[in-house]
């Protein structure tokens, strides 16, 4: 069965007495297991999509489903506190804080069942994302743009979710680092069974992924 779910999902911006679609009738599914991508041109609507299966806004019509059930009867609230990772461009890390910190704030609002060591399973992630605990003890804003987005990825996996959704993660890193960014996705589907969903301009990351969808007119199709 789909982790994840939209079904029949629109959504315009309203321009004056206009609707400007953005998506029409979409319904697409993703499976744990699977590195996506959702490709398309600038202001195609990528964000827009990942937005609400991130439960950041809600369609006009239709329903993103989560497990089968509709994430406005789950609460976009408790989703995001529970279900689900996002991962951004700027990272939106809370500069002032180490990365330990960070990768501590999810654990401290989430209702999922975690270890009671909290501070050892964070340090622990972060190390197997490739932050030592030097690193891992200095203020973020003291941290390089590719290891701030490594404790960006750790925090949105500290929660224990099954989804991780990012947003142009690598837009500002170079080519090696997105490289073994784009590597670690693959490693959380393949060998964690994560769903991971990609939103990207690159058609050297979406190559990398098992599924890629391109979004087009309002329409979110399979890309082959
Ligand atoms: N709050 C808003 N009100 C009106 N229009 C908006 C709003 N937010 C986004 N848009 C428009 O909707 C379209 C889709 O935006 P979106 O950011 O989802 O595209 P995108 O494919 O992610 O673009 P990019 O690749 O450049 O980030 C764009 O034309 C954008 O200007």
């Amino acid at each position: 069965m789909a982790i994840l779910e939209t079904k029949k999902v629109n959504y315009y911006y309203q321009d004056g007495d206009k609707r400007r679609f953005i998506l029409k009738d979409t319904s697409v599914k993703f499976e744990k297991g699977k590195f996506y991508t959702i490709l398309g041109q600038s202001g195609s609507g990528k964000t827009t999509f990942l937005s609400l299966i991130a439960a950041l806004d809600a369609p006009k019509d239709g329903e993103v489903l989560y497990k089968g059930k509709d994430i406005k009867k789950i609460g976009y609230e408790k989703y995001r506190r529970n279900d689900i990772g996002i991962i951004f461009q700027s990272y939106n890390l809370i500069p002032y804080l180490t990365a330990v910190e960070n990768v501590l704030v999810p654990m401290a609002i989430t209702e999922n069942e975690l270890p009671d060591d909290q501070k050892e399973v964070a340090y622990n992630l972060l190390d197997y994302i490739g932050i030592v605990k030097t690193k891992a003890d200095r203020p973020v804003n003291k941290l390089s743009g590719g290891e701030q987005q490594r404790v960006a990825i750790a925090r949105a996996l500290a929660t224990n979710v099954d989804i991780i959704l990012a947003d142009e993660p690598t837009g500002n890193l170079d080519e090696e680092m997105e490289s073994e960014i784009v590597e670690i996705f693959k490693t959380l589907a393949h060998e964690h069974d994560k769903c991971v969903i990609v939103v990207t301009h690159s058609n050297e990351i979406a190559e990398l992924s098992d599924e890629t969808l391109y979004l087009r007119k309002g329409i979110l199709n399979k890309y082959e």
